[in-house]
């Protein structure tokens, strides 16, 4: 998908969501466990209920790798299953030498058709740049992430003082054009999002954390807005297990509604629509 394109998804669903596939055999509803694919009856109902308040999908593939083959022929029917306008994220968090990264580019881009993987950038350029060889397809870097974690490493300063998260999305920046690069910026870090926001001002963001993590919709629209939006902002738990009974999907839905509701003001008051 384009980046004209997004951000024209974004102004006519009135949302910049992305609904987070974390789908967990442990709660999932016990009806479904009796089914052939479990996991696949599940998103499939969540998608449905969620498709017309979001914009974007981010299965995390841990969820699926963890059950083998069966795991990933779930991930390949969700996948197959998304409508065509929405914008999907694997959320693999890969990156290795250039010659591995190539296949893992085929996976998710060819076998796949994602239009998106999330990178660890550490092994530095030729980890990234086979991803980026893709024609409308987008790697986005993790810059400052959600976690507890993220203060052992991303906050080093080097001897000029710089920290290595801006490191990274300044080096990283020079890779990819805002067409084709996103950075994974936590909603947990709302004092970081402005700082992330002054070195890559045109560059959208994967923003996870709002719901379960606790961060703010409005802190991430307050520092990490651009002209263009610029935002996904993505909630995994706290839309898929909003119930755990047989209403799940209808649960799903009322707190998808209600994160777009919240999105729409902000696009209104920013002027977007
Ligand atoms: O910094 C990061 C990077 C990735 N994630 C992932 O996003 C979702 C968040 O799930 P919630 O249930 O909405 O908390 C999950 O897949 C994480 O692995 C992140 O949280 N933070």
């Amino acid at each position: 998908m384009t980046r004209e394109k997004l951000i024209q998804e974004i102004k006519s669903t009135k949302s910049f969501l992305c609904v987070g596939l974390d789908t967990d055999m442990d709660r999932i509803p016990k009806h479904l466990l009796d089914t052939e694919d479990p996991i696949f009856e599940f998103n499939k109902a969540i998608i449905d209920a969620t498709k017309d308040h979001c914009v974007a999908y981010k299965p995390n593939i841990a969820f699926y790798e963890c059950l083998g083959p069966k795991g990933w022929e779930s991930l390949k029917k969700t996948i197959d299953y998304i409508p065509k306008n929405k914008f999907t994220i694997a959320d693999a968090k890969r990156g290795d030498i250039g010659n591995t990264s190539r296949y893992y580019a085929k996976t998710f881009f060819e076998y796949m058709d994602f239009d998106a993987v999330t990178i660890a950038p550490y092994m530095g350029e030729d980890s990234i740049t086979p991803f980026l060889e893709y024609k409308d397809k987008w790697v986005i870097v993790l810059a400052l992430t959600s976690n507890k974690g993220a203060l052992d490493f991303q906050f080093m300063t080097d001897l000029s003082g710089e920290k290595l998260y801006e490191n990274v999305l300044k080096k990283t920046s020079k890779w990819g054009s805002a067409e084709q690069l996103m950075y994974v910026v936590g909603a947990t870090r709302s004092e970081g999002i402005q700082s992330v926001r002054n070195i890559v001002p045109n560059y959208f963001f994967l923003v996870p954390g709002i719901g379960a993590q606790g961060g703010s919709l409005n802190d991430t629209a307050q520092y990490g807005w651009n002209d263009d939006c610029g935002l996904l902002v993505n909630s995994s738990r706290g839309i898929l297990y909003a119930s755990e009974g047989e209403d799940f999907a209808s649960k799903a839905q009322e707190k998808a509604i209600e994160v777009q509701q919240e999105m729409e003001v902000i696009l209104k008051d920013k002027g977007l629509i």
